[in-house]
């Protein structure tokens, strides 16, 4: 049976960039705003929040999670301990705590929370916000897959979800997580060589955001290997194959591979720090 999550009370603590990005999807997965609470540190930001999603707002953590069934933590990794600590008396005993943070292991998770408290590990991206993301998801080691499922059912409105165990999700990190961050970069330097040939500014730009758009959705609904999409687009002797060449020249494809392991070894690091 296809879990609903119409009716179940969720808090989302650390309103931030990732975990308005979550609740702006969930809202589209059938999640009522009023039954929502989400918390900020600044009344401006929580304001903010309120009159956007309609969403009940607050600064209180532990008043946000009681009666709560799943609360999403939405802190930095520094502050996900202190933030647990806070809310750990006041959590109902059957709510699933929810991470999205970088690095950090359920087993902090479980060292913070009360005894068999259920917690879902998760990795989202921020694509999540217009419901086009990809999380990963990775069930606590005694958490029910009721629970699990509530998540994914949370989740439904901010695009898909792929379970995933513990030890891959450093790198679905380095890729998925932070992968929205590599386009954006890819996109600006588009539309900046655009601007270099004279192109109007917000032409440039709007030029750089429908190809990527385009060629994304190309990929999806084709299924085609991005190896053959290349190919239909280089001609021999032609344009294509010029601006590729640099490209290689210019050690783009390499520059990639040391990034993601940059950014999968930047998650270690922090799982060594702070987990
Ligand atoms: N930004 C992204 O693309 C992604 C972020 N993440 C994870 O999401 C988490 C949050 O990252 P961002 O949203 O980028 O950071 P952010 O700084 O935008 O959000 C964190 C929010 O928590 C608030 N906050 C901190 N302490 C608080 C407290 N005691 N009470 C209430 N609010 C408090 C801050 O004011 C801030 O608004 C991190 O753990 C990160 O690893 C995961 C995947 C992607
Ligand atoms: O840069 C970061 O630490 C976060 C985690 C994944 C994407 N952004």
């Amino acid at each position: 049976m296809t879990t609903q999550i119409a009716g179940t009370r969720v808090a989302f603590l650390g309103t931030g960039t990732m975990a308005e990005a979550v609740l702006a999807g969930a809202l589209g997965s059938g999640l009522a705003p009023s039954d929502v609470v989400a918390t900020a540190r600044r009344p401006e930001r929580g304001a903010e929040l309120a009159e956007r999603y309609g969403v009940t707002t607050t600064a209180d953590n532990a008043e946000a999670v009681t009666g709560a069934r799943v609360v999403v933590v939405g802190v930095k990794p520094k502050d996900v301990a202190a933030m647990l600590d806070a809310v750990a008396g006041a959590l109902e005993p059957d709510a699933v705590v929810v991470s999205v943070a970088v690095g950090l292991p359920l087993s902090l998770y479980a060292r913070h929370l009360p005894a068999g408290q259920p917690v879902v590990r998760t990795m989202p991206n921020t694509p999540a916000q217009v419901g086009a993301g990809v999380t990963a998801v990775v069930a606590g080691p005694t958490t029910a897959e009721a629970d699990v499922a509530l998540v994914e059912a949370l989740l439904a409105g901010t695009g898909e979800t792929v379970r995933i165990a513990e030890k891959e999700i450093d790198a679905f990190g380095a890729l998925a997580g932070s992968g929205p961050a590599y386009v954006f970069y890819v996109v600006d330097a588009m539309a900046e060589a655009g601007v270099l040939m004279g192109l109007p500014r917000d032409v440039a730009r709007r030029l750089a955001v429908q190809t990527v758009l385009g060629s994304g959705r190309l990929l999806a609904e084709t299924g085609e290997h991005p190896a053959i999409l290349r190919e239909k687009v280089s001609s021999p002797g032609g344009t294509t194959v010029q601006a590729l060449k640099r490209l290689d020249d210019g050690g783009v494809r390499s520059a990639f591979l040391n990034a993601l392991e940059a950014a999968r070894d930047r998650s270690r690091e922090l799982a060594a720090e702070l987990g």
